[in-house]
């Protein structure tokens, strides 16, 4: 059957559609690629997000974002069936990520009365109005209720997709935050290990455009004309979350523009009025940002990921996923760091680099309504294995039950 993946990540570039063909369940799921579009973040909404983020936007205008954002995936989603030639009616479920603006899985305080939440935006009734089909959403919720991080969600679809017998394999998405799953040779469902390694391209992007007045590092071109920076790599090494023992999660709460600018201010980079220095600096401090996300990889990948593949000696790869696989100064990074590792890009091994989040969504929605569960407690923290989503049934009355969409 024909199903949808929407994600729009961190990064806030674009709002990524995979349509795929999906059969079976778990282990025995099939699951192939139709066609994959990314639309681009309105400027307006992408300020909106931002706003939001950062906690400065009032009620009503979260309220509205919810909605903006639900009627931005909808005709996305449309956009992309009427390019790939597919009927809507054709369209069995979206499964909708939908726009992370918080997530905080570590709040509890109950002296003031705060809750561990995370909050994913993108209206499911309009989603499921405006392409009149059942939508699956707000994924991340049930895990964190039922004790975890609610993050990462999408290495039970490697483990369904990419497990190999032969070889222990990493996969590492480098999205604003980089992740990383293992898959050992043989991997089961308990054998998942996988959590979040630092910031992937956030603080790349930032960077850009303090410096460059550029979203991103078009193929890591910049950065490649630069140096470490010594003052900067001490301070960027200071935030110890690489060190930290996985089960762990992160995002722009820790690695936004708010702590990338006040890193360069404590370097007196953002404060050296100067505009030759400032240009001198840049391709330095684009560098010295780059290695960082590569290290936090490396870091990742020697201190957790290989002793677990140690139990299988066999060959080891480490597969780049994400925007950050297009960027060839972060890609031989890695690929320096880790002697010994194959490092390549899901691109190499005949995947889409930048479909994969989307098609996991795709995935996990097909999960939840064959009333499956599709976290992996080991990696986030959960107490339990759980059924994940919000199901927003089709428009259309049925009379049949509200999951008769298999
Ligand atoms: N051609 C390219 N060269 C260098 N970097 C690129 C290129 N294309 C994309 N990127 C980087 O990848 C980022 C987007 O990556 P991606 O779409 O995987 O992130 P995301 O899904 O938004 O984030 P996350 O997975 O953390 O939620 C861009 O912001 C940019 O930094
Ligand atoms: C809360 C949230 O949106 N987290 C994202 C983010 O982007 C990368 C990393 O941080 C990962 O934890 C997660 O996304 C992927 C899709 C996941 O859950 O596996």
């Amino acid at each position: 059957m024909i199903a949808a993946g929407i994600m729009s990540g961190t990064s806030l570039d674009g709002i990524d559609v995979a349509l795929v063909d999906i059969d079976g369940v778990g282990l025995a799921t099939t699951c192939r690629l139709i066609s994959f579009y990314t639309f681009p973040m309105p400027l307006d909404t992408k300020q909106h997000i931002m706003r939001a983020c950062l906690d400065k936007a009032t009620t009503s205008q979260l309220s509205s974002l919810h909605s903006e954002l639900g009627y931005l995936f909808a005709h996305s989603v449309q956009e992309a069936l009427k390019r790939a030639h597919i009927a809507s009616k054709d369209l069995r479920f979206i499964a909708s990520h939908g726009q992370t603006v918080w997530h905080a899985p570590n709040s509890h305080d109950s002296n003031s009365c705060t809750y561990s939440s995370t909050l994913q935006l993108g209206n499911s009734a309009i989603i499921a109005w405006e392409c009149q089909t059942t939508v699956v959403s707000d994924f991340r919720s049930m895990d964190m209720a039922a004790g975890g991080q609610g993050a990462p969600l999408v290495p039970y679809s490697e483990l369904v997709l990419y497990a190999k017998d032969s070889t222990n394999r990493a996969l590492v998405n480098i999205g604003g935050i980089s992740n990383i799953t293992a898959l050992k040779a043989k991997a089961q469902i308990d054998d998942v290990f996988a959590f979040d390694c630092g910031p992937g391209n956030m603080m790349i992007d930032e960077v850009c455009r303090v410096f460059f007045g550029c979203e991103f590092d078009e193929g890591g071109q910049l950065a490649a004309r630069g140096n470490l920076n010594p003052q900067l790599w001490q301070r960027l090494c200071d935030n110890k979350f690489y060190e930290q023992n996985p089960p762990k999660s992160t995002g722009r709460e820790m690695f936004g523009a708010q702590y990338t600018r006040s890193l360069l201010r404590q370097c007196n980079i953002l404060n050296a009025t100067d505009a030759l220095l400032k240009s001198e600096y840049a391709y330095d401090v684009l560098y010295t940002f780059t290695h960082y996300s590569a290290f936090c990889i490396a870091e990742a990948y020697k201190h957790f990921v290989k002793p677990h593949f140690a139990q299988q000696p066999c060959k080891d790869q480490l597969i780049v996923s994400g925007g950050g696989a297009h960027n060839k100064t972060l890609m031989s990074m890695l690929d320096n760091m880790l002697p010994g590792v194959m490092v390549c890009s899901q691109h190499d091994l005949g995947y889409s680099s930048d479909a994969k989040e989307a098609i996991a969504f795709a995935l996990m929605g097909n999960e939840t309504l064959h009333g499956r569960a599709s976290n992996v407690p080991r990696v986030t923290g959960a107490k339990c294995s759980v059924v994940l989503g919000n199901v927003t049934p089709c428009p259309i009355p049925t009379n049949s039950g509200v999951l008769d969409v298999l």
